[in-house]
């Protein structure tokens, strides 16, 4: 059970962001849509993000797959498959939480490091920050970390 009074506040995993390399992403659903996930969302999220998403679900649950195609050089998961050789592969893991102030600011105060300066919109309307793969000196998670609420802060 969760206790939504600690902090941070994981709820449940949100999404497992995979990078697809440009040009792959229409092929990547249809292998989805043969394992039984459903496509549930599609979005072009601009920004410092530039990325195309598709949203598939399986089992009717919390859990989704988030693929992640980027639109321009300039996206975060462009430089990700540069440098994996042209390849796509896991992008980062994301977790939802119910005050997502709340958890940007334990996560600072514990020492993470923080990509985003506050928690800003991502996409379906979400509000969302990012850890960074080397988060800290002692303990790199290896991994980009999303934490994401539902809805806007603005409301
Ligand atoms: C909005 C929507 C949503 O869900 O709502 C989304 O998901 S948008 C999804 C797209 N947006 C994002 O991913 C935003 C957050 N990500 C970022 O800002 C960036 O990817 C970043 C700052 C973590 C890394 O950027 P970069 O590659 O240009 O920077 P660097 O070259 O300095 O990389 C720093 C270190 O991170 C490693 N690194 C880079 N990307 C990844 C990755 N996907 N998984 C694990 N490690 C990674 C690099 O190999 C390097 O390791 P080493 O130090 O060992 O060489």
């Amino acid at each position: 059970m969760t206790d939504a009074t600690q902090v941070p506040g994981f709820i449940c995993f949100d999404h497992v962001a995979i990078a697809v390399p440009p040009g792959q992403l229409d092929a990547q659903v249809e292998v989805y849509k043969t394992l039984g996930f459903t496509e549930i969302h599609r979005e072009d999220v601009l920004g410092i993000d530039q990325v195309r998403e598709v949203l598939l679900q399986v089992g009717g649950g919390p859990n989704l797959v988030q693929l992640l195609e980027p639109l321009t050089p300039d996206s975060p998961v462009a430089r990700q498959i540069e440098k994996n050789g042209g390849r796509g592969g896991m992008a980062h893991v994301a977790l939802r939480v119910a005050d997502i102030q709340a958890a940007f600011d334990d996560l600072t105060a514990k020492g993470f490091r923080i990509i985003d300066a506050a928690p800003r919109k991502g996409s379906r309307g979400t509000t969302v920050f990012f850890v960074h793969p080397r988060t800290t000196d002692a303990a790199a998670f290896g991994y980009i970390l999303e934490v994401v609420q539902e809805g806007s802060l603005d409301g």
